[in-house]
């Protein structure tokens, strides 16, 4: 009796979970979801990730472009650090100084390839203990953030037969304009990503595409806490990331749309709490100034803003340029935007 009856059972079991999965594979068909965040907060990285980890990566054509892009940021990044420098007038090593004047005069970006002796001069002034002193300082400056990468790198770059790798491209920076839509497939389901640019020019562009979102990542540069933003060097990027959240929160296209909101760019959190305190953005933060308080104080500050009791918020601290990380983390926001999408069809 007691085995007839736990076969029943399990047979009852099967059916619910078979017309469970019946009703799963009814859902929609395409997920689709919207990336917001300020400018430069890594969108579009994890955009380059999706392409790596779903699609068969960069197409040829693709590769072929970030050549000279790459390129242009490393002599781009170097001019930075110059003119940084001559904010700060610091003298560089004197064998230097005339070479760094004549690299400002005849900048010219667009130049893609250079002789071995441009290369030299790139390399030296790099090299130099004044411009390595302007990159200590670089959260004061308007300098790419992975610069140190790409002038590491300029012999492999410059030479004749480079041709970009998976790790060049995720590194470089293309700010946004307009909107660009990338789709995937993941198991059963069609995934959309929509990714949009967020300087403020940009942001008056997004609410085109608020309507039918089945989840929400909010991304936001966490080093950020100790730059100013491009647009208006007078404005912290944190705070104006918090407004940008705030406001977002306040949508009402997004009242019931789950949000996942990644703390990106935790490598370069780390290094940026060994040079500037949290304290300079929060004067209410008055712990210690490192990884495990700083980011917990930087977690309330966003997710108590949260407005309606039933929102769901979830969060992820990230690297967007670590493929294995995002891969990971990933296969979890899929999970969770799939439930709630499921619990949404139940309730
Ligand atoms: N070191 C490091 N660099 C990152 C990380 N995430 C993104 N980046 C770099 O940050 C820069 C900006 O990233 P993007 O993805 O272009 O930023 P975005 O949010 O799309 O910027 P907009 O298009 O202007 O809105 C690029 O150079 C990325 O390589 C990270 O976690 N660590
Ligand atoms: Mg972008």
């Amino acid at each position: 009796m007691g085995t007839q009856g736990s076969k029943s059972e399990k047979k009852r079991m099967k059916k619910i979970e078979k017309s469970l999965e019946e009703t799963k594979n009814k859902l929609a068909k395409e997920i689709r979801l919207l990336l917001l965040g300020t400018g430069d907060s890594g969108k579009s990285t994890f955009v380059k990730q999706f392409q790596i980890l779903y699609q068969d990566g960069f197409s040829k054509d693709k590769i072929h472009s970030y050549k000279p892009v790459i390129r242009c940021v490393v002599k781009y990044s170097l001019k930075q650090l110059i003119e940084a420098n001559k904010k700060l007038e610091t003298e560089l090593k004197k064998k230097n100084q005339k070479i760094a004047e004549n690299y400002l005069k005849t900048f010219a970006p667009r130049n893609f390839s250079i002789s071995t002796k441009q290369l030299i001069v790139i390399q030296q002034i790099w090299s130099d203990p004044a411009i390595k002193n302007v990159w200590d300082l670089r959260d004061n400056f308007q300098i790419p953030d992975n610069s140190d990468y790409f002038l590491d790198n300029a012999g492999r770059i410059f030479d004749k037969s480079y041709s970009p790798n998976n790790i060049d491209i995720l590194n470089c920076r293309i700010a946004t304009t307009g909107i660009q839509e990338i789709h995937f497939d993941v198991g059963e389901k069609n995934w959309v990503v929509v990714d949009v640019g967020g300087q403020r020019n940009e942001r008056r562009k997004w609410i085109h595409h608020f309507e039918g979102v089945h989840a929400l990542i909010f991304v936001i540069g966490i080093n950020e806490f100790a730059k100013k933003l491009y647009e208006d060097n007078t404005i912290n990027r944190m705070h104006e990331s918090l407004m940008v959240w705030d406001s977002t929160l306040k949508n009402r296209y997004f009242k019931k749309t789950p949000i996942i909101l990644m703390f990106n760019k935790v490598d370069l959190f780390k290094e940026s709490l060994i040079r500037s305190n949290l304290s300079d953005c929060f004067p209410d933060f008055n712990g210690e100034n490192n990884f495990e308080e700083a980011s917990k104080f930087i977690k309330k500050k966003f997710i108590k803003k949260k407005y309606l009791k039933f929102r769901k918020i979830y969060h992820h601290f990230t690297c967007g340029t670590d493929t294995k990380m995002v891969g990971n983390i990933f296969s979890d926001v899929m999970e969770t935007i799939l439930d709630n999408h499921l619990k949404d069809y139940f309730v």
